[in-house]
């Protein structure tokens, strides 16, 4: 599904990582592990094209992620921060972020917001809501966007114990039925099976 070959990066001068190849195939749940500082963010925002390599590319189903027609269609890419607007509900900033990715919002996102543990939060500023509870409307986009391609950088980062495993169980969902993930945690995902792990080095060059 996913292809990286022999990417390089520098960051302030300092080489995060040289000839770096990955494939992510259908069905494949690829766990980015490594120190604070290893590249894992910086390969994530290259693989979902937020920005460029010093040297290699990034296929979608064998075409360039630059060229690919349905790449953008495909991805749900959610940031270690939430991305959300403070001032705007969980209603509000879930119907602008699906009108940007072309979804129709589903008539049962307040079902969504229920079952994520948001009921009776859905229409008040997201400002006012936990860390926790704030990214829970950040990961309710997984549940709103059909993509097959989840790209995720620290999705458990303030979640307890229950939403962790509830995110785990839909991504094992999700590859099995037919999609990918890869994630960044420094937590273990140990709720999930067939786990693929790509350790990355913090490098002093
Ligand atoms: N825009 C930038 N300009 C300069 N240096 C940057 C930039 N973004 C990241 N870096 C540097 O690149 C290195 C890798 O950062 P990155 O966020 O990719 O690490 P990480 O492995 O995701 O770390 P963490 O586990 O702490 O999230 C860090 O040393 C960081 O200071």
């Amino acid at each position: 599904m996913l292809d990286a070959n022999n990417l390089t990066c520098c960051k302030s001068d300092r080489v995060l990582f040289q000839q770096l190849s990955l494939s992510l195939d259908v069905g494949d749940i690829l766990h980015l592990q490594g120190p604070n500082g290893a590249g894992k963010t910086s390969l994530l925002r290259i693989l979902v094209g937020l920005s460029q390599p010093q040297s290699g590319c990034v296929n979608y189903q064998h075409t360039s992620i630059e060229q690919s027609n349905d790449f953008a269609q495909q991805l749900i890419y959610i940031g270690h921060k939430p991305a959300l607007n403070p001032a705007l509900t969980a209603i509000e900033n879930l119907t602008y972020w699906a009108q940007m990715h072309g979804v129709s919002l589903l008539s049962d996102i307040w079902q969504i917001l229920s079952d994520l543990g948001l009921a009776g939060l859905e229409d008040i500023p997201v400002s006012q809501l936990s860390a926790g509870q704030q990214r829970r409307v950040a990961l309710a986009r997984l549940w709103i966007k059909p993509a097959k391609l989840w790209v995720l950088d620290e999705p458990f980062t303030a979640l307890d114990v229950n939403a962790i495993d509830m995110v785990q169980q839909k991504m094992q969902r999700h590859a099995q039925q037919g999609g990918a993930v890869i994630l960044t945690s420094h937590q273990p995902v140990d709720m999930m099976h067939n786990i693929k792990v790509l350790i990355m080095e913090y490098q002093w060059l």
